[in-house]
């Protein structure tokens, strides 16, 4: 969708699907598929963050299973460097999990009670034989450090550790084989609102000193805008917006973008661009055999007829913003939302 050398970009993934047949269709009917995740394309550039948001059930965990190559892959091309994911099976696959690593949501069920902090930041370095047993405890130490824990600390079992503490081991195990890219699957919506900041401040300056690039799952706006490089917002299995941070956030053009963003809150209690929250009708249809035109034409404020008939492209609105929307308008080269939100 951008244009960068091979050498900037880091993922690419070309119109990944991922559908999951249901066991048991009725009589007669044509057989259900869920499709989870329905050609979504993206680019994440070396040492940059690409947010994935969207509500609950859009497909966000979903892409980051598949990216990791952790659910099955329906169709689609995921590109890792100079690796096809996609293609990869066995042994191939056991290595180039080296490069790639996730960090789930929840850092109590993540842990395994009954094992040691220090055990779990070194599981990976032992499973993928790195370097000499001194080595990997001497990584071991490394870790805790780099993510603010004190290396005594690794004799301590899990229940020991807050909650932010907890999803800092996470981040010290996803870390040890020295990956280029993490998935980070809303890795600070388990925890306090005061926790939050501490461990999105830590992803950021662990990204500077160690280059990575994350994949950055989230259905927080503030959380978004405070990580992110790019954004792109899923719904129903589809990129419905994607666009760099300051361009999404100065002037979101999707309807459903729009709407998002009119229900974050201001400091002042206020809402954010939007006079009045936007609030959408109705539930998101299901991910059952859905609407064949734009997936979002049920519960849009600004539909007509033509919406529901034709799924719209992605289509590229303003340089970098990309935009699934048949009624935002291109005039002389800028970009105007159906939606008009105020400054
Ligand atoms: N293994 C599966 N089998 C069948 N359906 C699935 C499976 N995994 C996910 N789904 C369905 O796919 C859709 C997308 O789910 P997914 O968990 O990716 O969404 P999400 O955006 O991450 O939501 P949340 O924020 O609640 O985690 C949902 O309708 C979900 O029920």
């Amino acid at each position: 969708m951008t244009h960068m050398t091979s050498t900037d970009m880091l993922l690419s993934v070309q119109d990944l699907k991922v559908h999951f047949p249901r066991p048991r269709s009725r009589l007669g009917k044509p057989p259900e598929v869920v499709q989870a995740v329905d050609g979504m394309s993206f680019e994440i550039r070396r040492g940059t963050t690409l947010a994935v948001v969207g509500e609950s059930g859009s497909g966000k965990t979903t892409t980051a299973l598949a990216v990791m190559r952790l659910s099955p892959i329906t169709a689609g091309h995921i590109q890792l460097g100079d690796m096809n994911l996609g293609d990869m099976r066995g042994e191939a696959l056991r290595l180039a999990r080296k490069r790639m690593q996730i960090i789930f949501q929840d850092p109590f069920s993540s842990l395994n009670p009954r094992e040691r902090a220090g055990a779990a930041v070194r599981a990976p370095l032992d499973l993928m034989h790195v370097g000499t047993p001194d080595e990997r405890s001497a990584r071991v130490n490394e870790l805790f450090e780099a993510v603010g824990l004190r290396p005594e600390q690794q004799h301590l079992f899990p229940h020991q550790f807050s909650g932010g503490q907890r999803q800092r081991i996470n981040i010290a195990r996803a870390l040890a084989t020295n990956p280029e890219l993490v998935v980070c699957d809303e890795p600070v919506s388990a925890l306090d609102v005061a926790i939050r900041a501490q461990i999105l401040n830590l992803l950021v300056r662990l990204q500077r000193q160690l280059g990575l690039t994350y994949l950055f799952i989230s259905h927080d706006m503030a959380v978004v805008e405070h990580i992110c490089d790019d954004v792109a917002v899923m719904y129903l299995g589809q990129i419905v917006e994607r666009a760099p941070r300051r361009a999404f956030f100065a002037q979101p053009l999707h309807p459903y973008s729009v709407a998002l963003m009119s229900a974050v809150p201001t400091v002042g209690g206020g809402r954010r661009r939007a006079a009045q929250r936007i609030r959408l009708s109705g539930d998101p249809p299901s991910p059952i055999n859905p609407p064949s035109g734009c997936r979002f034409a049920g519960r849009c404020p600004v539909t007509e007829p033509a919406c529901a008939a034709e799924l719209p492209p992605l289509r590229e609105a303003a340089p970098g913003h990309w935009v699934r929307c048949r009624r935002v308008d291109v005039i002389d080269g800028l970009p105007h939302p159906p939606l008009q939100m105020p400054a």
